[in-house]
């Protein structure tokens, strides 16, 4: 038996179909959606996600725009970017790309976006809503594994799920997303010992790790469900996850793969953010 794929592309062109009938809806009560993505500095890998961004934006008909800031931009340059943004009505999500260049601090940044526009999820208010299980803006990429399970229906409740990494934007906010589904949630990062005898426990396994093909099937309980966050570039140019896909496929019973996995869920649920954002403005 070999593993069902999961394909997030697909998934996230059926959301933005969805969304682009909500966004209609919207713009006939007189609301545009507006996302603003400020870029700081000219790393290529940033510069072709923002675009993807935008691109994906403007299918759904969410007006998108990008700040493109240069490298010497001070802190304090950005941080009364984000306040006037903060105050500017006819924004209604604020996403500022990382990494940021070494002289700002991203706790800093984070911290100024008014959490309503934080359509990244990343302020710790959201964070902190999340956590108590709260309404809020969620991060983008553990939304969008917790809607890939969803999708294939998939149960969480009651499932072992581990999370390999521990990252603020993805591994814990992840492990946190299924706790609240109901599932028992174990945590791995680059100090826990023996990997493999968690990871074999594993009915759900989330791998957010950052180096390429580190897992296959010998770390996996027969029939898991296998998650791979990775996005490392190759010297060739091409994409590879975290996961040994053909080995982990040929023993998982549903499996995402890299490129068109969890990356196009990511910006799908960036989508639905924004809409979100633009909805809770309406009512204030
Ligand atoms: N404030 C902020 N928010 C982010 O959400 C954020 C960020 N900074 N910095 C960088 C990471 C990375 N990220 C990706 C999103 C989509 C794909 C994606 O769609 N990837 C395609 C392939 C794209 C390609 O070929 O380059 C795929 O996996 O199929 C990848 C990576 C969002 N990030």
């Amino acid at each position: 038996m070999s593993a069902t794929v999961i394909n997030g592309k697909d998934l996230a062109q059926e959301l933005r179909n969805n969304m682009k009938e909500e966004v209609s809806e919207l713009k006939e009560k007189g609301i545009i959606p507006h996302l603003t993505v400020i870029l700081v500095g000219d790393n290529p890998a940033s510069k072709s996600y923002v675009n993807g961004k935008k691109k994906a934006s403007e299918e759904t008909g969410i007006v998108s725009d990008i700040i493109e800031l240069p490298v010497s931009t001070t802190e304090e340059e950005l941080l009364n970017l984000i306040k006037e943004l903060n105050q500017d009505v006819s924004v209604h999500g604020i996403l500022v790309q990382l990494p940021l260049p070494e002289h700002i601090k991203e706790e800093h940044i984070i911290e100024t976006i008014i959490p309503s526009k934080d359509v990244d999820g990343f302020h710790p208010i959201n964070i902190g809503r999340m956590m108590t299980g709260n309404d809020s803006l969620l991060p983008c990429t553990p939304y969008g594994i917790v809607t890939m399970l969803k999708s294939r229906n998939i149960t969480i409740q009651g499932k072992h799920a581990v999370v390999i990494g521990r990252s603020n934007i993805v591994g814990k906010p992840v492990g946190q997303l299924l706790l609240n589904e109901n599932a028992t949630v174990t945590y791995c990062h680059s100090k826990t010992r023996n990997l493999k005898e968690h990871t074999t426990r594993a009915d759900i396994l989330i791998v957010a790790i950052g180096i390429p093909n580190v897992i296959n099937r010998d770390h996996l309980k027969q029939d898991a469900v296998v998650i791979d966050v990775g996005i490392n570039r190759t010297d060739n140019g091409s994409l590879t996850g975290d996961v040994d896909f053909e080995s982990a496929k040929s023993k998982a019973s549903y499996i995402t793969p890299v490129p068109r996995g969890v990356g196009p869920m990511t910006i799908a649920m960036l989508l639905k953010n924004t809409i979100k954002a633009a909805k809770g403005l309406s009512i204030n």
